[in-house]
């Protein structure tokens, strides 16, 4: 179990302040996770998933991560072929992601992983193996708002995706709002469009809001980083 405690020596010989300090132990993954749903993924499903990590499964890249297009039996936990399961990306963290000990990283897994609502991407699991540390989640068909809006040659801006960018815009706002009043209170200040991901009937999910590091301006508050910060956020240190 997960404790870090001392012991006061007793002995004839020991001087009365003695204290054996016994090495804490971090806790387990067990002890960690709350999230009911977050499944615990294998590195090899997960290679084997995307077809070891290939280029032609590459949804994107950003600064931390890779994310893969795989299939996978969610609830065996088994790698399936393409076409057979159900479509998930996979975010393969790389080395440039903020420093953080896997007990940290896994907590973090964790609360987003319990954050449950229709306009925020769902969190399926996670790996945390030999060094790797991969995110598993919702498949989005028409990828990010910034595809359609920068890298027209993949994703045309077509007129149903303009047709419902107006829903869009009030599905990022109920996704943002629903995150504002979760305890402790996420301040997502990493707004921008190549988090917000777009579903095969074009509806708009956030993705990403907790993935770079915790601000912690105020305590009560978790955020992430600095795409967009909210101004009245940033004066006065208090959201909500
Ligand atoms: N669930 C998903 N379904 C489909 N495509 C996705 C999914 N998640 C991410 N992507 C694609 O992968 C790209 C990279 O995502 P990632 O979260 O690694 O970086 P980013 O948010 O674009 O950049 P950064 O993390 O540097 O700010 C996204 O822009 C999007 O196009």
């Amino acid at each position: 179990m997960g404790a870090c405690f001392s012991v006061r020596l007793n002995t004839e010989n020991s001087h009365p302040d003695s204290e054996l300090i016994v090495t804490s132990v971090p806790p387990s993954e067990a002890e960690i996770l709350q999230a009911e749903n977050l499944k615990s993924f294998r590195f090899n499903v997960l290679q084997e998933a995307t077809e070891k990590f290939h280029p032609n499964n590459e949804l994107g890249e950003g600064r931390f991560s890779t994310v893969y297009k795989g299939w996978i039996d969610e609830q065996s936990r088994v790698a399936t072929k393409p076409g057979v399961g159900t479509a998930v990306a996979v975010k393969r963290f790389n080395k440039h992601y903020p420093s953080q000990s896997d007990q940290d990283w896994l907590a973090d897994m964790d609360y987003f992983g319990q954050l449950n609502h229709e306009n925020l991407v769902k969190y399926i699991g996670y790996c945390l193996e030999g060094g790797h540390r991969l995110l598993v989640y919702e498949f989005m068909p028409r990828g990010s708002l910034a595809n359609h809006l920068f890298i027209s040659e993949r994703f045309s801006l077509s007129i149903s995706f303009l047709e419902a960018s107006d829903k869009s815009c009030s599905w990022c706002c109920k996704g943002l709002a629903y995150l504002h009043s979760t305890q402790p209170k996420m301040i997502n200040v990493y707004f921008k469009s190549s988090n917000i991901l777009i579903d095969s009937d074009y509806n708009a999910k956030l993705s990403d809001f907790g993935f770079d590091k915790k601000k912690k301006i105020d305590p009560e508050f978790v955020g992430a980083a600095n795409a967009y910060e909210a101004h009245d956020y940033l004066r006065t240190g208090r959201g909500g």
